[in-house]
């Protein structure tokens, strides 16, 4: 199994269900902070790709405590797994299973670690995706924890609209987002944060910040899934700022990690600091 060391850093992981994927990892400073904000990661990997783990933060947090400077206002870093749609499971996993495994992890946290809204929430491709639903209100009618919601969510080359970019690969990622969704394209709209028809501000009150960051190197997902999400958050009022510069391929900007501290650390500039 791939390891969990960053020199310098405590790992701890906790189970949120009895799958082996209900699990959270966690890294805290030696020293256990008391104060700042906690930086919470969801992978992407097209709801289904098992290479894809909670381990994909590691190369940016590495970054991050690399500058102490400006990671001093963060308090430590956490990481969720979630159920993937890959074809191995009986019952399939299908959503809403990964959104309700985010609040079931985000909870737990919350019970763990009194997370409240002193954490910034970034998400990678579905992980982004799976970041706004926590907004939207669809995780299914048996979940009945209500997890705090983040002060920042940082959308880093997310999927917002399912039927858009399918219908801009040719329907190429079908195949993904039925094993996921569904087949049925009505229950793919309801899923996509830039069709959601409720009111972001209205579930998300109070001084929020939203980033979409992008790369225009980016084979897998294209510039219009930001620009789709950022029109839906302005229909509500919701500020979003857009960050169309990044560099590389879609998986070069985790799995090289100084982009996502970069954005960490302008999105935390932003934020009161927290003692
Ligand atoms: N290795 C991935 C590729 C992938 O994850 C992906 C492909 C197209 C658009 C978005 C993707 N990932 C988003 O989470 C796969 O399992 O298809």
């Amino acid at each position: 199994m791939a390891t969990t060391d960053i020199p310098g850093l405590v790992f701890t992981s906790h189970k949120f269900g009895p799958h082996s994927l209900q699990e959270v990892g966690v890294w805290e400073s030696g020293e256990a902070k008391s104060s700042g904000y906690w930086a919470i990661f969801i992978h992407g990997g097209a709801w289904r790709d098992r290479s894809n783990t909670f381990r994909d933060f590691i190369p940016s947090i590495k970054h991050m405590i690399q500058d102490q400077d400006k990671s001093s206002s963060i308090r430590g870093f956490m990481s969720l797994d979630y159920r993937l749609s890959d074809g191995t499971e009986t019952p399939p996993v299908q959503h809403p299973d990964h959104i309700d495994d985010i609040a079931a992890g985000l909870s737990l946290l919350h019970e763990k670690y009194c997370l409240k809204d002193n954490y910034v929430l970034i998400g990678h491709s579905a992980g982004a995706t799976l970041a706004f639903q926590l907004l939207m209100g669809v995780t299914s009618p048996q979940v009945t924890v209500s997890p705090p919601l983040p002060v920042a969510i940082i959308g880093i080359s997310g999927i917002y609209d399912l039927v858009g970019i399918n219908d801009r690969h040719d329907g190429n990622y079908a195949g993904f987002i039925t094993s996921a969704f569904g087949s049925n394209q009505g229950d793919w709209q309801n899923a996509s944060p830039a069709k959601f028809t409720g009111d972001f501000h209205e579930n998300w009150p109070g001084d929020r910040l939203t980033i979409l960051a992008h790369s225009q190197e980016d084979s897998l997902v294209d510039t219009p899934e930001a620009d789709a999400l950022q029109a839906n958050l302005q229909r509500c009022k919701s500020p979003v700022h857009i960050v169309g510069n990044l560099r590389g391929e879609h998986d070069f900007v985790w799995q090289d990690g100084s982009q996502i501290a970069e954005l960490v650390f302008d999105t935390l500039l932003k934020l009161p600091r927290l003692l």
